[in-house]
């Protein structure tokens, strides 16, 4: 039977082996994939990202896609949404959990999306799939798609610096799922 994963403070049950502030969870590791528009990506910021897919792979699978940004140049910034809006619809199936990131999206808390992750499962998503929309944001077909829209800021980001916060609390989501020493 499916449980839910809640975190509690790992003092509050002295039984449970851990070193990090929470209590090691038995969760389903569930797929993650990051989607994301964007135009070629420098080395540096390509050399960190794949430096925290390794380290979320230790957990579960992971895949990082890139969609091409305006695929049709398209001259207006409507169309250029709808066509990265109809591209990204192209990568997600129908039983993906997906999570829209959007700046008008809701504000979370790392152990929140601690539980996003750790609930997926349970949840019978067969996938998570992030997406990080292009310079106009997400289209129509996105915003109805998506199961959840989560913001990271409040602050408008550069695509590049949300992949990059998104793959750190990616990989902080797993340290507090397991218990582990990375998350304070
Ligand atoms: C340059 S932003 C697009 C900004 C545009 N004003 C909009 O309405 O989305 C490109 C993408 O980065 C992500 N992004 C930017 N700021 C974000 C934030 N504060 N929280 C979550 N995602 C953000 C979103 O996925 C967004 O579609």
């Amino acid at each position: 039977m499916a449980t839910a994963v809640y975190l509690n403070s790992a003092s509050s049950n002295p039984f449970q082996a851990t070193k990090g502030k929470y209590a090691a969870q038995s969760v389903r590791a569930v797929p993650i994939r990051v989607l994301s528009v964007g135009k070629k990506r420098s080395r540096e910021l390509q050399l960190m990202v794949d430096e925290y897919a390794e380290k979320i792979k230790y957990y579960c699978s992971f895949e990082d896609v890139q969609i091409r940004p305006n695929p049709r140049n398209a001259r207006d910034q409507r169309a250029q949404v709808d066509d990265e809006d109809a591209a990204m619809m192209n990568h997600i199936r129908s039983d993906d959990w997906v999570v829209m990131l959007d700046e008008r999206g809701q504000d979370i808390r790392s152990e929140e999306m601690a539980e996003l992750i750790g609930n997926a499962g349970n949840m019978g998503a067969s996938r998570l799939s992030f997406c990080i929309g292009g310079p106009y944001g997400h289209g129509r077909k996105m915003r109805e798609r998506a199961n959840k829209s989560i913001k990271l800021s409040s602050l408008v980001l550069n695509h590049q610096i949300a992949l990059l916060v998104l793959m750190e609390q990616l990989y902080r989501s797993w340290t507090i799922l397991k218990g582990q020493n990375y998350h304070h």
